[in-house]
């Protein structure tokens, strides 16, 4: 039984989902794209990062193995490895949504059954009675955006106006999403926040996922820039999840960066907040020391998504994960025997795909553990084998839904 880890990286799709053409996405492959550019000399960045795609670690518990099973195609400067020292597979998600809270709520036993709301891409964003809704409930001067957009395009566009008017800046993207940007000082921090509780009511009756307030700071003159401070919204999962299982086992769920907002803080006994990937990754080594048998340690790697992903930052995106698979090691000597440690993803977000959204992929399923065994698991017909497995190992029910691969 010993722990489990189970660690997000936000958005590592590797190509290949049978379903992709449905969402525009047909080709659409984060991890394939990525080694394809760094292997052509186009992922470099001086002071960054610079040739092809490196990722030992992953490679050797079967990343290379995983790509070629979701996508027919080998990542470019990636092999096949003699033995695979890990867990490796793939898994097809079967929520509709190519979203963040789909992709988790599923690999914890909940895919999302049901449609989203959408927010339409032509014409105004939002309908004139919500506006209405917003302004009053807010108490506000009116609001700016009402459009898709990317986050950071939008606030170097609007943030002067914003912060003359006081107005906030509402936008949406292809995700089930209302987001919020406002400055933290001129708008306020507190005040950003109570918006978006009082949004998340306005939107609930039209299914929308998460309200998402996405703090700034900066000034017209020097350009405006994200803090730390962004909070998700988040309607609660449809039923029990894994961390609902655990924790009412009585087992500590520490769910590390933004796991806790993912799940509405359903089924989360230990709230771990870091900013950035590197002191997410800090505070999963923490979480290791503090986890004991039983436990489960939840980690989101939202950098990948965030910074790189979604502002098509193939450099980005390629220093994160040899960051990320370099520390692995670190990880590894905090394990006990029989710790399992999963590897995945929630959806893809090819930063060399057009527009900004996230893509509809495959994700890898990788595993290691002190004296785990190597095991092909193939292509998983949902994410929910995840959870499955995790519940088998930490000796927990099983969840409604997933068939458990260990
Ligand atoms: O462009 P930014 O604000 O980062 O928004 C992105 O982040 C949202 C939530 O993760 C996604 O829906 C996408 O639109
Ligand atoms: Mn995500
Ligand atoms: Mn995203």
């Amino acid at each position: 039984m010993a722990r489990a880890f189970l660690l997000v990286l936000d958005s590592f799709g590797i190509g290949g989902a049978p379903d992709a053409e449905a969402y525009g996405d047909l080709g659409a492959d984060t991890l394939g794209h990525i080694a394809e550019h760094c292997a052509a000399g186009l992922g470099d960045r001086a002071g960054l990062r610079k040739g092809p795609l490196k990722l030992p670690h992953m490679q050797a518990l079967g990343l290379s193995e995983a790509a070629l099973a979701a996508s027919g195609m080998m990542p470019s400067g990636m092999e096949l490895q003699a033995r695979p020292r890990g867990i490796h597979g793939a898994a097809t998600e079967t929520s509709r949504g190519k979203d963040t809270p789909s992709g988790h709520w599923e690999m914890t036993g909940q895919p999302v059954r049901f449609d989203w709301g959408y927010f339409p891409d032509k014409g105004p964003a939002f309908s004139e009675a919500l506006i209405a809704a917003i302004i009053e409930k807010g108490r506000l001067p009116g609001i700016l955006g009402n459009c898709h957009a990317s986050g950071t395009d939008i606030i170097s566009r609007l943030g002067a106006e914003h912060m003359l008017s006081g107005k906030p800046i509402c936008y949406t993207s292809n995700d089930s999403v209302f987001q919020i940007a406002a400055h933290e000082e001129s708008f306020g921090l507190a005040r950003l926040f109570g918006l978006c509780e009082t949004v998340r009511k306005l939107v609930d009756p039209l299914n929308i996922g998460r309200v998402i307030a996405r703090p700034f700071r900066g000034t017209p003159e020097t350009g405006f820039s994200r803090t730390g401070n962004r909070r998700d919204y988040s309607v609660p999962p449809p039923g029990p999840t894994l961390l609902d299982i655990a924790a009412g086992a009585k087992r500590r769920v520490f769910g590390v960066g933004k796991i806790s907002d993912i799940f509405a803080h359903q089924g989360i006994t230990d709230m771990r907040k870091a900013h950035g990937n590197a002191a997410l990754f800090d505070a999963t080594l923490k979480a290791a020391d503090d986890a004991g048998d039983g436990d489960l340690v939840f980690t989101n790697f939202v950098d990948f998504d965030m910074l790189y992903g979604h502002r098509r930052d193939v450099p980005g995106y390629a220093a994160a994960l040899e960051l990320l698979d370099s520390q692995l090691p670190a990880l590894a000597r905090k394990l006990k025997p029989g710790d399992l440690v999963l590897m995945t993803a929630d959806h893809g977000c090819d930063p060399t795909w057009r527009g900004s959204d996230h893509t509809r992929e495959r994700v890898p399923v990788l595993g290691f553990g002190p004296g785990l065994p190597p095991r092909d698991i193939g292509v998983r017909d949902s994410y929910a084998d995840i959870g499955a497995s995790i519940a088998a190992h930490l000796k927990l029910d099983a969840p409604q839904n997933g068939r458990s691969f260990l």
